[in-house]
């Protein structure tokens, strides 16, 4: 239903368009009263009331704007019984007047009289007046009928009467002059006004009515001459890419954003490491495996704990994005952390047979299924060798509460944190390594199937991940206070010093 007004201006321009067009050559062009009829028939699909088409065709309402003269004491006459029904062709009849109104401040229009609605005339067509097949006796049936003060109109003219002629209302029928529809149509009308000699987008005000509005807002921006602009832009974001400048050419500076079609641009950013080395994020595509992510992400870091560094890494992503599949992995394509545990021992012995001995201690820290950060009993593990330290990691892993999100039919359902710390033989700590698999963000969309348990937990995780996107903002802007008690994620990585 939110295209419906982008159909009626569609329908509003093709309509001035085809008539024109029409007067000129009426052989050579299609009668702009077919292109009426098919865009009743839109306007009646996207309200989702195309049923009732063949019903208004069978008693002479073909056009559009005629739709506009329709009262509710018609719909009955038209087949529309439905509660349902008949406030969406309410609405419908709303945004067509809204836009009729608008019409009628155009010169080449005829102002829309009270009681009729006057369709601008081709040459060819003769002035005869054709009488709507609605019975005059009123519907009684005012039980299904949602109250407003609309008015009944039974005629509808396709020719313009002399400017004088006043159309005559069923008897009994207070003037539709003081109906809402009309209130609606001047006030339209005057927004209107003036704005049409307007070459650029142009607001223009819907009229707001009470219930349901099928979307539309109540601004809405005038498509454009090529129609590029619908009803459900209220903002759009435009992107225009530049070429490198002769300077930055010169400079050997390379493009870092690249269009590659309409919709879609990659953004190579620049950015500095913790060696203060510049580097350009990067985009993993589904050809790369877990040993490519590996080599670009965790192993750089690895020689910066090693010389006494704290470094952090992250899987963050929507839930069924992979994260875990990019931490542990398979047998086959081993993930992050085995990766680093071998490239960690690796280091270790090189090191530790050239200077003091080093151990590996691991450390693991979960949140439990209730949510609640389990610190007591939490223990540094010696470990020994790659082999123990992956034991230790998957042991972790099996602990792990994990459930069925509207994605993901094993998704995990707590945060990870396992932290590799490096000490000498006094049990001094030196570097520090911390891979942190995320829980799975949830869209509100994808949660709409789960149940209640599933989608408290996947508030609580949105939350956990809003807080820690907090605290990282807060320390990238070097800010005075890091707001680390928002969450138990946040907390733990305070409490054993991960670098969030
Ligand atoms: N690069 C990949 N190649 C092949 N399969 C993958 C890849 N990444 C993920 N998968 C598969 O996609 C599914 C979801 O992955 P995974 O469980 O790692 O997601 P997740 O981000 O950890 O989800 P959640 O946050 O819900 O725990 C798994 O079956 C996994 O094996």
């Amino acid at each position: 239903m939110n295209l419906v007004l982008y159909h009626v201006m569609q329908l509003r321009r093709l309509w001035s368009e085809s008539v024109r067009a029409h007067r000129d050559k009426p052989d050579a062009v299609e009668n702009p009263l077919l292109k009426m009829a098919s865009c009743l028939l839109e306007c009646l699909c996207e309200a989702e009331l195309e049923q009732y088409y063949p019903k208004f065709v069978s008693i002479g309402l073909q056009k559009i704007e005629e739709l506009a003269q329709v009262t509710m004491r018609d719909y009955s006459k038209l087949g529309v019984h439905r509660m349902e029904d008949r406030q969406r062709l309410f609405q419908l009849i709303k945004i067509i007047q809204s836009v009729a109104a608008e019409d009628g401040n155009d010169s080449r229009t005829p102002p829309l009289q009270p009681g009729c609605v006057y369709l601008q005339p081709p040459n060819n067509r003769s002035a005869t007046r054709r009488q709507l097949q609605f019975d005059i006796s009123f519907d009684t049936d005012r039980s299904a009928v949602p109250s407003h003060p609309m008015k009944h109109v039974t005629e509808v003219c396709e020719t313009a009467p002399p400017a004088d002629q006043k159309m005559s209302t069923p008897k009994g029928e207070e003037s539709p002059s003081s109906s809402a529809h009309e209130t609606c149509l001047n006030a339209l009308g005057g927004a209107a006004a003036g704005s049409r000699d307007h070459e650029g987008p142009v607001v223009h005000r819907v009229v707001h009515v009470s219930g349901y509005n099928y979307g539309v807002p109540q601004t809405c921006v005038r498509p454009s001459k090529e129609g590029s602009w619908t009803d459900s832009d209220k903002i759009r974001v435009c992107v225009r890419k530049r070429p490198l400048g002769s300077r930055e050419e010169r400079r050997g500076e390379v493009s870092v954003v690249t269009a590659e079609d309409k919709e879609t641009i990659a953004i190579y950013e620049r950015k500095e490491a913790v060696n203060l080395k510049e580097y350009i994020l990067q985009c993993f595509s589904e050809t790369f495996s877990n040993q490519d992510v590996y080599m670009k992400t965790a192993y750089p870091l690895i020689q910066h704990v090693f010389n006494g560094g704290n470094a952090t890494c992250f899987a963050y992503g929507q839930t069924g994005a992979g994260k875990t599949y990019t931490m542990i992995g398979t047998p086959k394509n081993p993930g992050l952390y085995a990766l680093a545990a071998k490239d960690l021992f690796q280091e270790l012995e090189t090191k530790s047979s050239k200077k003091r001995p080093l151990c590996v201690d691991q450390l693991y820290a979960r949140e439990d299924g209730k949510h609640i950060v389990q610190v007591v009993g939490l223990r540094d593990i010696q470990v020994i060798g790659v082999d123990f330290l992956l034991e230790v990691i998957l042991k972790g892993s099996r602990e792990r509460s994990t459930g069925a999100t509207g994605v993901n039919s094993d998704s995990s359902r707590s945060h990870a944190v396992i932290q590799i710390q490096l000490k000498d033989a006094r049990n001094r700590r030196l570097g520090r390594m911390s891979f942190i698999d995320l829980a799975g963000s949830e869209r509100a969309s994808d949660a709409r199937e789960s149940d209640k348990q599933t989608k408290m937990e996947g508030a609580e995780i949105n939350q956990s991940l809003l807080a820690l996107k907090e605290c990282i903002r807060a320390l990238d802007q070097e800010q005075a206070h890091t707001p680390f008690r928002q969450s138990k994620l946040t907390q733990v990585g305070t409490k054993y010093g991960a670098e969030v």
